[in-house]
């Protein structure tokens, strides 16, 4: 039983899942737990270790070993994979070109969902905001503020790119084609029942994350 309140965010590439449930859990003195940063890290691992992403069973068999860890620490939060910091490797293009094919595989989802479950109990913050693609849906259906985050195609590829740049065009056919291949996963473009959509288009990021909080106050008002 968790005693925390559970944020589930889920959302397409670059709709500002990590980034606005990050500031929102500052904003409520809450965790904040980012799903797709361990996903990115065995990609890293099979990628150390000369595997091919396709290999769905050598993927596997890395999950056994699989160091994976997360530190808060006054600079942001802190990646692990055993004794390397992996913090800013996970993040290179090259890890999130090949990330849906480990995410494709059943075994990893079912491992990786359970280690999130615990990290969601385990928590000892009032509550925890967590992000991902299937929060809301898989990881976390009972949390009680389920969101789905969300901005138009073109505003999220013009946002990852000012934050990459240059290559617009490669950031614009990768954020596409990711999309399309962890779309045949898990469905994160459509809200399912009771999950509320949060639209960024036309929000500014403080708009964003004010909504965010905004809905969450809300929901702790009604149980009181
Ligand atoms: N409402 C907003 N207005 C302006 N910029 C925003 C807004 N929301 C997010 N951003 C910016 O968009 C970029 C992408 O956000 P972020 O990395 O959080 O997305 P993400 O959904 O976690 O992406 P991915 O799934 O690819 O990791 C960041 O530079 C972030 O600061
Ligand atoms: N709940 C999740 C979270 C992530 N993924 C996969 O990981 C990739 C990277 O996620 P980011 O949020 O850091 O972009 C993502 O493209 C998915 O392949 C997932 O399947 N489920």
């Amino acid at each position: 039983m968790c005693a925390a309140v559970v944020v589930a965010v889920d959302g397409p590439a670059g709709s500002g899942k990590s980034s606005v449930s990050k500031a929102a859990s500052r904003a409520l003195g809450y965790a904040f737990l980012d799903t797709g940063a361990a996903y990115r890290a065995l990609t890293w691992q099979a990628l150390e270790s000369g595997i091919d992403t396709a290999d769905a069973a050598a993927i596997v068999a890395l999950l056994d070993g699989f160091d994976y860890r997360t530190t808060v620490t006054d600079e942001g939060t802190r990646v692990t994979v055993g004794d390397a910091d992996v913090t800013d490797a996970i993040r290179e293009p090259r890890i999130s070109a090949v990330v849906s094919d480990i995410a494709r595989v059943p075994e990893v989802r079912l491992a990786l969902n359970d280690a999130f479950r615990r990290m969601i109990r385990e928590t000892d913050a009032p509550g925890i905001v967590v992000e991902g693609r299937d929060i809301t849906t898989v990881v976390a259906p009972d949390a009680a503020v389920r969101i789905l985050l969300t901005a138009d195609e073109a505003v999220r590829i013009a946002r990852r790119s000012a934050e990459l740049a240059p290559g617009t065009a490669s950031t614009a056919g990768q954020l596409r084609e990711r999309d399309a291949r962890d779309a045949q996963v898990v469905d994160f473009l459509t809200a399912a029942p009771g999950v509320v959509t949060i639209d960024s288009t036309e929000l500014d990021f403080d708009q964003t994350v004010q909504a965010v909080v905004g809905l969450v106050n809300d929901e702790q008002e009604k149980r009181l």
